[in-house]
């Protein structure tokens, strides 16, 4: 059966590589592609990399484009998927890429961003480690009656820093007060909308921080994973940074230990986490992640080590925060929630060198 993917945003940076991926996809096909101010023009415009859609004309994003279609997708820029979603019947499968679904608290919400909470939604980790032994991809949506028809994607940098971390805090290895994160993100992060800070004269040969002090809003979203990983509170300093590169975000993550914990309990923890999944990949010992060997694939590439000194263990992740980083994320909840294979028309394969 092929199901039809309307496409919200088709115009931006996460719209279009959701786009790719489902043009590769057995099973899902592109329906109504849409945005604001460029309706009416024609995709190739915007994606000459996606020759194959290149006649389609942008529409409007309004309901009667929406409606009919299997799944809706929504890449618009946070703050406007609860009105886009509330207008679309209960059974139609709404996936949400922007943050406004991710948050369970509506405090944190408050704290981190502008307008009101919209609400959670079943969160599309699937491999995310969980307090007790069960996996995120438990608490997902599948075709049962009753199931939600919505699903909230995962932000870019909470996907690398979680999965980092996760197997330290089920496994009680890392103390939940003492995390400290330095990722790097390559300036699709930001969207395709101009930005001063991101003018290529701004941006290439020089890396800089932003979102510094604990005021990064995916801060609260890193705490509710490894929190829900830990079975408790944790918390996180986190500092994004801005690197001359076009894709991709390479997480440096350190915790502190609890005391006893060894070398082999650590590499155990993190292999025994992830054997299972086809996505996430601990390297072999010794080899540290890349971010070109996740260039378009739906792959977070981990790697860990005990630094006994200082007591700490650092993890580091390599993720596209395009692909396995929103749209990938979304193909493979989509593939959940319809009840096929989860790994279905996901490339695994990175674009290195
Ligand atoms: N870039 C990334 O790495 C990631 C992005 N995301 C999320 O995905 C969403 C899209 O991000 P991104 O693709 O980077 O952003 P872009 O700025 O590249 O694209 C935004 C898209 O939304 C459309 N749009 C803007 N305002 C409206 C509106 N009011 N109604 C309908 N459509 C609108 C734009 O259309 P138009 O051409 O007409 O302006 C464009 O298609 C965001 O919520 C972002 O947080 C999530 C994780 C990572
Ligand atoms: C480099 C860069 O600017 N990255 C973005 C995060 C990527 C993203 O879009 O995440 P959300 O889905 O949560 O918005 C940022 O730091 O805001």
């Amino acid at each position: 059966m092929t199901y039809t993917v309307a496409v919200a945003g088709a115009t931006g940076y996460a719209g279009g590589e959701l786009l790719r991926l489902l043009l590769a996809h057995p099973d899902l096909e592109v329906g109504a592609v849409t945005a604001a101010t460029s309706a009416g023009t024609r995709l190739g415009e915007h994606h000459p990399h996606l020759p194959a859609l290149a006649d389609r004309v942008v529409e409007p994003t309004d309901p009667a484009t929406l409606t009919g279609h299997d799944v809706v997708a929504l890449a618009l820029p946070h703050g406007h998927s609860a009105a886009v979603a509330e207008r679309l019947g209960a059974d139609v499968l709404v996936v949400d890429l922007a943050a406004d679904h991710r948050l369970v608290d509506p405090a944190a919400w408050r704290a981190f961003y502008d307008g009101d909470h919209a609400g959670s939604w079943p969160y599309a980790l699937p491999e995310l480690p969980l307090a007790g032994g069960e996996r995120q991809r438990h608490r997902l949506p599948g075709l049962d009656a009753g199931a939600p028809r919505r699903l909230a994607v995962p932000g870019c940098y909470p996907t690398a820093v979680s999965l980092a971390l996760a197997p330290g805090f089920t496994e009680g290895l890392l103390e939940p007060d003492d995390v400290v994160v330095v990722a790097a993100s390559g300036t699709s992060g930001a969207g395709r909308a101009t930005k001063a800070h991101l003018l290529g004269s701004e941006v290439m040969g020089s890396m800089s921080p932003y979102g510094v002090g604990g005021s990064h809003r995916h801060t609260p979203e890193i705490e509710q994973n490894l929190g829900a990983a830990a079975g408790g509170t944790v918390t996180v300093s986190f500092t994004p940074t801005l690197a001359p590169m076009p894709r991709g975000i390479l997480a440096t993550c350190t915790a502190r230990v609890r005391p006893g914990t060894t070398a082999a309990a650590v590499r155990g923890a993190w292999e025994d986490a992830y054997v299972a999944e086809p996505f996430v990949h601990v390297l072999p010992e010794g080899r540290w992640p890349r971010t070109a060997d996740t260039l378009g694939a739906n792959t977070v590439h981990v790697q860990v080590a005990l630094d006994e000194r200082a007591g700490r263990v650092v993890a580091v992740a390599a993720v596209d925060n395009l692909t396995k980083g929103t749209a990938g994320a979304a193909v493979q909840g989509t593939n959940l929630a319809l009840g096929l294979p989860e790994p279905l028309g996901l490339p695994s394969a990175g674009l290195a060198p």
